[in-house]
């Protein structure tokens, strides 16, 4: 891939003629921007102006190379200094390459060729960096809530109100709401916002993990702590140091672990299953639930001290139900990323249609609007999406093979009319449709076991 990253270059040299070789010789290549200076002060003087690299004369009328070095770098640590001497002195070379030079050349025959070659690396690292920066811009930009949360609701504005301030504060945070609400997102939301967002996101799902294996997971374990642990492994808040720890459904944290997890906090550090060895951590906690964790706490179910130290910042996230228009909104942006993914003519939303949504009480909140979007988008005869293509609880779209339905059918079997309809349009492949709707193959494989579904 051909190098096209520009580089601002300085050459700081009293000696005219040889500041113009050197010009010369780098000016081969049109990225490089040159400008020529004649003593230290005069780099000082437009030091403002960013250079990426300094190719600096060790001995100029004004001042010695490691003194310059030294106050360049104070100023403008990123810049790359190249020391370019008229005299080969290793331990000068040492002390330079220590206080952060990039490279030291001597003048010779072969200063020029080996000047190309160290600008050409410095030129590298400097595209490295500027595709790094653009790849976190990018991914700040999908998390910044205006983006990533949809919403214009009094109860959407309120929250990202909150989300603001979480962002600027380093406090725990608790996230409350019934599934599908957006705790996740919001987790991130905040994560993004806040001044660990170039450190690690981590999320643990408390309910999904078997609880004998919850302990290693979240805090690590080493070899043969127990029968299976053949390595050690790091578990998930060292993993999250210096960044988020985000812990869904926290409710479902047996009382052993309640005690660990209070531990840990107390004391800012983790222990190891096998090991007595405490690792100190500073990672900040968010935690969601979906059940009313103080309903807990009264029923015993989680302690009270814990319930303290992990309330924090405590956000509410409104049912979808309550959050009127947005239903709208939140349905035609879901319909037109999947139209654009699919390569799908984009799909409307008929007034009868329109209607039906803003009636509905989404159980399943803002998750099941996303499924019933894009199912939707496949059923539809043309490009209007019309009530009957509408997979909500207790209306069936035409053409989707329902299982029985019982006295608590819904949820249940719209999940396994949706997932049958995926399959039929992934040709049955479990792997794709697991990814396209975001569950676990191992749900597919046992509503298939309990012919909820079908690979006919
Ligand atoms: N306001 C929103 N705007 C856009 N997408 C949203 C919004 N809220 C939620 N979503 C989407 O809905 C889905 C469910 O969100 P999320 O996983 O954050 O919910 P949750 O409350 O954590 O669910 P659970 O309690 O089941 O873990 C995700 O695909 C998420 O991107």
């Amino acid at each position: 891939m051909p190098i096209s990253t520009p580089v601002h270059i300085f050459i700081v040299e009293d000696n005219a003629w040889y500041g113009e070789l050197l010009e010369y010789r780098l000016s081969q290549n049109p990225d490089h921007h040159i400008r020529r200076f004649t003593t230290v002060q005069a780099c000082l003087d437009n030091l403002g102006d960013k250079p990426d690299l300094i190719t600096l004369d060790f001995s100029l009328p004004d001042g010695q190379g490691d003194q310059v070095l030294r106050l360049i770098k104070e100023r403008h640590p990123e810049v790359a200094v190249i020391v370019i001497s008229g005299q080969e002195d290793v331990r000068t070379a040492i002390s330079l390459l220590h206080q952060g030079a990039y490279d030291y050349l001597v003048k010779d025959d072969e200063t020029l060729d080996r000047l190309w070659n160290s600008v050409g690396n410095v030129q590298k690292q400097l595209q490295l960096r500027r595709e790094n920066e653009q790849l976190r811009a990018q991914i700040g930009q999908k998390y910044d809530p205006q983006r990533a949360i949809l919403g214009e609701s009094q109860q959407i504005k309120h929250l990202f109100a909150l989300i603001d301030k979480a962002g600027r504060a380093n406090i725990s945070v608790s996230l409350s709401g019934e599934t599908g609400t957006g705790k996740e997102l919001v987790a991130k939301a905040i994560h993004f916002r806040s001044e660990r967002r170039d450190r690690p996101f981590v999320a643990v799902n408390v309910a999904a993990i078997p609880g004998e294996l919850l302990e290693s997971e979240l805090f690590g374990h080493e070899k043969g702590a127990f029968t299976g642990a053949v390595n050690r492994r790091i578990g998930r808040f060292e993993e999250a140091n210096k960044g988020t720890i985000f812990l869904d459904e926290i409710s479902e944290l047996d009382l052993s672990l309640q005690a660990k997890l209070l531990r840990v906090l107390q004391e800012r550090e983790v222990v190891r299953v096998g090991s007595n060895a405490p690792i100190a951590f500073d990672a900040r906690l968010m935690v969601a639930t979906h059940r009313n964790l103080e309903q807990e706490v009264r029923e015993g179910r989680f302690r009270e001290d814990l319930y303290y130290r992990l309330l924090g910042l405590p956000i509410m996230l409104p049912p979808l139900r309550e959050r009127g228009a947005d239903i709208l909104l939140l349905a035609n942006s879901f319909l037109q990323d999947f139209c654009r993914q699919n390569s799908m003519v984009a799909c409307t939303l008929s007034d009868q249609a329109q209607a039906l949504l803003l009636q509905y009480n989404f159980p399943g909140n803002v998750r099941e609007l996303k499924a019933v979007m894009e199912l939707a988008a496949v059923l539809a005869e043309g490009e209007v999406i019309q009530p009957q293509d509408l997979s909500l609880r207790g209306e069936r779209p035409q053409g989707v093979a329902l299982a029985d339905s019982g006295a608590d059918e819904s949820l249940r079997h719209q999940t396994a009319a949706i997932v049958q309809r995926y399959l039929q349009a992934y040709n049955g492949n479990i792997l794709q449709v697991a990814a396209r709707l975001q569950i676990g193959k191992s749900t597919i494989y046992r509503m298939l076991q309990n012919k909820e579904i079908t690979l006919s």
